[in-house]
Formats: structure tokens, sequence, C-alpha cells
């Protein structure tokens, strides 16, 4: 079994838009699809498409709150939440066929330090059946920014397996409390090491030392269309998806995420679950859904996935 943890979540709105967007102008939608999100959620719908059992947790509130919860429950996706004062904040996708895909992200509301303290309590038995526990997003304001790495120290005293998507001083703190695998994109690391990356040699220097310094099992560095890096005590992999035809690439990351916890859970070798991770990645990329795919595409793409020794 595996619990994601998602803080920030979110009615996802994904607006597809049949005329090129105009700004400044009145748009009509051709056509919207509402999503549970914030990343974590769209995490737990790719475990359940990959066929394992996994329980969403995190903080949902007001009216936008009980929705989300509806839509997990209309997905057969098992949820304990904690749940605030405040009203789940709503994020938007824009896609046409011009810019492809705008996304306007909401902040969230506010969470007491009573509800923050509340959660904490509540977490160590949320988690107890679980193998791994995957983190993802950011949190809602109020929050410590230490929230992730004390959640880490939970998971771990349980003596469970937990994967952290996160940025800025949430990845920063968390990688204090070392979890199993950190899955920062580039534009992650740039933040995180106040830099910024021109090649592929460099990202790999990066997370080399991500995986020395901060001594994480597990770092996996995700390149778009490129694929992903892993680097691990085997050595260090790419793995190179095949050309296709995108639709919506809003939630890949998470997709790659909820395909390494499934790879955790299953025991996976390190170049097994890389292949498996971006072949279900990539196969998120193929549907206009956000964090959903199709397995005959992962069965499909899987067998075209490259993957490179580097080291
Ligand atoms: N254009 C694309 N073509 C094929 N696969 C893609 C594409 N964009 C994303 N993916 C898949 O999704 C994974 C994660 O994508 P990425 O965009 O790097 O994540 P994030 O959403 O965290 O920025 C990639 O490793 C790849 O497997
Ligand atoms: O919690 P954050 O970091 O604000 O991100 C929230 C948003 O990110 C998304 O997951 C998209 O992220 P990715 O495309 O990077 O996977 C939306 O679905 C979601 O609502």
């Amino acid at each position: 079994m595996i619990t994601t943890v998602t803080l920030n979540a979110s009615i996802d709105k994904a607006y597809h838009m049949t005329e090129k967007i105009e700004n400044g102008t009145v748009m009509r939608v051709a056509k919207t699809d509402n999503s549970a999100g914030g990343k974590g959620l769209n995490v737990a719908r790719v475990i359940k498409l990959c066929g394992v059992d996994s329980k969403a947790t995190g903080l949902v509130g007001g009216f936008n709150g009980q929705y989300l919860e509806s839509l997990l429950d209309a997905d057969g996706i098992n949820h304990e939440f904690g749940h605030i004062q405040g009203e789940t904040r709503s994020c938007i996708n824009i896609l046409d066929p011009g810019y492809g895909s705008t996304e306007y992200l909401e902040g969230g509301c506010n969470v007491t330090k009573e509800e923050e303290a509340d959660f904490l309590n509540k977490f160590p038995e949320i988690i107890k059946d679980s193998d791994v526990v995957t983190i993802s997003g950011s949190a809602p304001k109020g929050m410590g920014k230490d929230i992730y790495q004390k959640l880490i120290k939970v998971i771990k005293d349980q003596g469970k397996q937990v994967i952290l998507d996160t940025s800025g001083e949430y990845l920063e703190k968390g990688l204090e409390s070392q979890p199993t695998m950190v899955k920062p994109n580039e534009d992650e690391i740039e933040l995180l090491f106040h830099t910024k990356i021109q090649s592929k040699d460099e990202v790999i220097t990066y997370a080399k030392r991500i995986y020395k310094e901060k001594e994480i099992p597990y770092v996996v560095i995700s390149l778009g269309g490129d694929g992903a890096l892993l680097v691990c005590e085997k050595g260090i992999y790419q793995g190179k998806p095949p050309k296709i035809e995108i639709a919506n690439t809003v939630g890949c990351g998470d997709s790659m995420v909820g395909a390494f916890a499934v790879a955790l859970e299953k025991k996976m070798e390190p170049e097994a679950a890389l292949k498996y991770a971006v072949s279900v990645a990539s196969a998120n990329a193929l549907s206009p859904h956000t964090g959903r795919f199709d397995p005959k595409d992962r069965d499909e793409i899987i067998k075209n996935v490259e993957i490179i020794k580097l080291a």
C-alpha cells in the first residue's frame, strides 16, 4: 500500500480551447475537465491505474474540499484528509492550439498552527499500513517550511520508504531528513543550487551532489521529452522515451513519482524502475487528462524506452 501526501490540494481545471488564445479578448472554453489535483492527487490516480492500493491524505477545506473528496470517491481512491477552515484552491491549465499549455496556480488558503498540529498528530496512524509514502508539491500558507522535514522523519521512524517531490525551501529542508528518493526537474535544481544549468553534464553533477552530500539513495531528475536521469548505488542511468505526439504534459512529473512509488513497493531493480516510470510518465503526456494514462499506451511505449548506463 502507498500513501500520497498533498498538503496544498486543488481542484485542477483543464480548459480545452479550440481556438488559439488571444490575450485581452473574451475566449470561450470548448470543454472543461475538473480533477482532484495538487501534485499528490495526480500521483494517487496514477498509482491506482498501475493497479496498486493507495490512500490519499493531506488537507482539504470548504466546498471545494468536499467536491475534491467526491471526485476521489468517483475514481475509487481511498482518502483520509485533515479538514481545515480555509477553502481548497483551484489551479487552471489552459490548453490551446497556439501556446500548448498555460497554467495558473492559486497559492492556496491559510492553515492555522492548530490545524497543522492536528494533522501532525494524526499522521503516524494514517500511514501505518503503507510501505511507501509520497510527498508532493507546495504547502499552504501558514505551515512551517520544515513541514516535509518533520513528515519524512515520522515516515522513516516507521521504517517506510519516502519519495519527496517539491521545490525551494521545502526541498532544501526536506533533504535534511534524507528521503529515499527525490525527483526534481531542471528548474527545481536551479532553485536549489542558485544556478543556471547549461548542459546535461551539469545536471549530472548536481544530481551526484544530492546523492553524495545529502545521502539520498535514489536521485531522479526529470528532463521532459528527454526522459529522466537516475543516480543510485548501481550507477548513473538515463531513460529515454520514444518521440511521441503529446496532448497534455501537466502531471507528467507526478506520473513519474507515482510509477517510482509502485516500483519501490514492488522492489524493482533500478533500471527496470526507470524504464517503467518513463513509460508511465510519457503515457500521461499522450492523454489529454491530468495525471491519467491509458495502460495500453504505457505497454507500447515501454518497448521503445532506451536505458543508457552513463557511469
Ligand atoms: N514531450 C514529452 N515527450 C515524451 N515524454 C515526456 C514529455 N514530457 C514529459 N514526458 C515524460 O514525463 C516525465 C516527467 O516530465 P517533466 O516534464 O520533466 O516533469 P515535471 O512535470 O516534474 O517538470 C519525463 O521523464 C518523460 O518520461
Ligand atoms: O502544489 P504546487 O507545487 O503548487 O503544484 C500544483 C499543481 O501542479 C500540477 O500538479 C502540475 O504539476 P506537474 O505538471 O509539474 O506535474 C497541477 O496538477 C497542480 O494543481
